[in-house]
């Protein structure tokens, strides 16, 4: 922004400002663009030159403009050339930030909020707990309310972290975390002012033995500042007990009581719609992804949900690491070169960058044809452009890794086999890599097949899901009740049973609940059924632009006939199959502001495309070993159909006794169908015949669909993560 100000005047001839304007023209322009007039001297730094020449310049303009017929001129653009406030940006461009509609503003805000809690507890070290409540306050708005029990944050920040865009603690290092960019919780603190005109209300505690802070803040957009509403433009303590409760209740908000933690309470314009894209399917996911955190989700209908952490270790805590060279443009070299001062060149290589040692600066130096003893200051841009290139031809050793921490193969497995009902389960963390210099690492789950557990519910069953369930409607109930049934398969259960979409499952009679079984153990629900895909990046659920993502293109772009699934090309497997993948980075390359989709550097489809062989072999292993297992079991069927009719006749012809041929051809029977018995052990081994024994190698886990607890979810709390009407 500061740049923008010699520019600016620079862009302004002297002539500009000198000639005076005839009365009327001033007018005129002044009448034209009410807009410039407003400009406060503080919101710009140019401005008020800017204001000064705004009448000379444009009368100029309107003179010459008149002369030579032309719409506006050079003087007459200058005037309405300045700076643009970071808030007033977003705030025109809030798609960007992800509020394009009410739908995705509410799933913003909460991700938003609950990201950041779960970043400061880990870097803490502070077991997260968090408590999501949304609560409807009329037709369109919403009062969200995100705590957590981690650190706090000290009084004098929380104006800044809530009330400023671009102000964070996560920006400028290289480490492992879910936000990046220091905009995402001031935006949506904006985003709610803007539609409802409340502040951002705000409560956080940092020890047991201090009060805890509570603000009410509003972002000035004009200058990009937080506007303190309360406590005289201080906010205010909060004191201990009965006191604290009563003050707490009266702003219309809520407090956990813990020793220590930060809530912030958002009202804003928006719609709470389940299904895709939800917010209950970003908190359902990131339970999956992060087993360490509890969480408590009480939404709009004041349905509670409870998410108790499956593993009671934080993940390792991620290193900060230093730029790596191969990953530094010209540019941002000469920048640091000009601001590291007192150092030589030795000394700046080797401690502003990871992997170079002083002996390694030294080659660098020698290179670049530069003295090793230089001091940065006195570098000119030729040298600068000369260590550059030197750093490119040097051998220098890979980032080092321990600054990302993937989920791991293991966790994954249990993560997927929790939530996705399958028989087939595989999962592979590649080694760590590197693209611009920033190192990443790429994770890969697969979920496949299954018997549709609607084929396993019998008349009771029905009966009991039945009453369980408050869905509206069978379409909802179908999808809410079995595990992975999406609304194409709901559908055609529906269709096959000639049943309405608006019929409710209560109010079914006799006859239609006996159609509705008949269609669910008749209907082949994985004919058709497409790849689901999750994709995750630092632990977090990615839910929109899943066209514009790297992940996407690269399964859609990888051969999955070779792995034993239908694929038309270019486009989605099709199958029973639900795949995860997760990138882990100190950077992730987003395609926007908004955090959705993945950028398509090469290395990072490289390895993507790596993860997805490695379960996509075992895959195809298996799909093909049961395929044998059908042929088999079809062939012996046709055997057995014959066998007693073929005994006897040639028991007729030369007389040999009947029972014992058919036992001696039922014995070849079997034999020569021998795989039709073929069972696997749950690392997809074959069991009894080790010799054949086919290895799927580590983390494969292969279960019996049938007693698989994630194929139906009953009571209440299952509609609401169904797919929505
Ligand atoms: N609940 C919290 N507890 C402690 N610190 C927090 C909390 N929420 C935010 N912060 C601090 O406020 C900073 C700004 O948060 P903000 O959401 O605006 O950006 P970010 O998380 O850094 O990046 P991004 O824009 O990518 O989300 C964070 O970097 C963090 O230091």
């Amino acid at each position: 922004m500061a740049t923008r100000k010699p520019i600016k005047k620079r862009s302004v001839p002297a002539t500009a400002t000198k000639k005076k304007a005839p009365p009327a023209a001033s007018a005129a322009k002044r009448k034209a663009a009410p807009k410039v007039a407003e400009v406060s001297p503080e919101e710009s730094p140019g401005a008020d030159e800017a204001a000064a020449e705004d009448d000379s310049a444009g009368d100029e303009a309107a003179a010459t403009a008149k002369s030579t017929g032309r719409r506006a001129t050079a003087q007459s653009m200058a005037s309405k050339q300045r700076d643009i406030s970071v808030s007033e940006f977003f705030a025109k461009n809030r798609h960007l930030l992800g509020f394009d509609n009410p739908r995705k503003a509410l799933l913003t805000t909460i991700k938003e909020a609950v990201d950041n809690s779960l970043d400061a507890c880990e870097e803490a070290g502070i077991l997260p707990e968090i408590w999501v409540h949304i609560e409807q306050t009329s037709t369109d708005r919403y009062k969200i309310g995100v705590q957590d029990n981690g650190p706090g944050i000290v009084k004098k920040q929380i104006p800044l972290i809530f009330g400023k865009l671009l102000y964070g603690s996560k920006f400028h290092r290289l480490r492992q975390s879910r936000g990046q960019q220091g905009i995402g919780i001031s935006a949506a603190g904006m985003y709610g002012v803007q539609t409802t005109g409340k502040p951002v209300k705000i409560i956080s505690r940092i020890s047991p033995k201090k009060p805890a802070h509570y603000y009410e803040i509003q972002i000035d957009t004009k200058r990009n500042e937080p506007k303190i509403l309360n406590g005289a433009g201080e906010g205010v303590d909060i004191a201990y007990g009965e006191k604290g409760a009563k003050d707490i209740e009266k702003h219309g908000i809520e407090w956990v009581d813990q020793p220590h933690g930060t809530r912030v309470t958002i009202e804003l314009e928006a719609k709470y719609i389940r299904g895709r894209g939800s917010v209950d399917e970003y908190l359902h996911q990131t339970a999956i992804a992060n087993p360490h955190i509890t969480l408590h989700y009480t939404d709009p209908e004041g349905n509670v949900r409870e998410y108790q952490r499956a593993a009671d270790k934080l993940p390792p805590e991620p290193k900060e690491i230093l730029p790596h060279p191969y990953g530094v443009e010209l540019g941002r070299l000469a920048a640091m070169l000009a601001e590291a001062e007192g150092m030589s060149i030795t000394q700046f290589l080797s401690t502003k960058f990871s992997r170079v040692s002083p002996a390694v600066a030294k080659k660098i130096c020698t290179t670049a044809k530069v003295s090793p003893r230089a001091m940065t200051r006195k570098l000119g841009r030729p040298e600068a452009e000369a260590l550059y290139h030197a750093i490119q031809a040097t051998k220098i050793a890979p980032p080092a890794t321990d600054c990302i921490c993937p989920i791991g193969e293991e966790l994954l497995l249990k993560g997927l086999y929790q939530v996705v009902p399958g028989e087939f389960y595989a999962a592979a963390t590649r080694p760590p890599s590197v693209y611009r210099g920033n190192p990443f690492q790429i994770e890969v789950a697969l979920a496949y097949g299954g018997a549709a557990a609607t084929q396993n519910v019998d008349k009771d069953l029905l009966e009991d899901l039945i009453e369980e369930t408050d869905a509206r409607t069978i379409r909802q109930f179908l999808v809410s009740t079995f595990n992975g049934l999406g609304t194409d398969a709901a559908d055609r259960i529906m269709k096959a049973a000639s049943l309405g979409t608006r019929q409710a499952p209560k109010q079914l009679k006799p006859k239609e609940r006996q159609r509705l079984l008949d269609a669910m153990q008749n209907v082949n629900v994985a004919e058709g059924q497409t790849m689901e895909v999750m994709r995750y990046a630092n632990r977090v659920p990615l839910q929109f632009q899943q066209a514009a993502c790297a992940i996407t293109q690269t399964i859609t772009s990888t051969n999955w006939r070779s792995y034993g699934l239908s694929q038309s090309r270019g486009g989605m497997p099709k199958g029973p199959v639900y795949i995860m993948v997760h990138i882990a980075s100190v950077w992730v390359p987003f395609t926007s502001e908004s955090k959705e989709a993945i950028a398509s550097y090469p290395e990072i489809q490289k390895e993507i495309r790596l993860g997805l062989q490695a379960v996509g072999r075992k895959l195809g292993m298996y799909v093909r070993k049961r395929m044998r297992v059908k042929q088999q079991g079809d062939r012996r069927d046709i055997f057995m159909r014959y066998l007693k009719e073929v005994a006897s006749a040639v028991s007729e012809v030369n007389g040999v006794d009947r029972d014992g041929l058919y036992n001696q051809l039922l014995t070849v029977a079997k034999r020569v169908t021998a795989d039709a018995d073929m069972k696997l052990d749950d690392r997809g081994r074959k069991i009894k015949e080790p010799s054949e024994e086919t290895d799927f190698g580590e983390n494969v886990l292969i279960v019996d669909p049938k007693t698989h607890a994630a194929a139906i979810k009953r009571g209440p709390a299952a509609v609401a993560v169904a797919e929505g009407e």
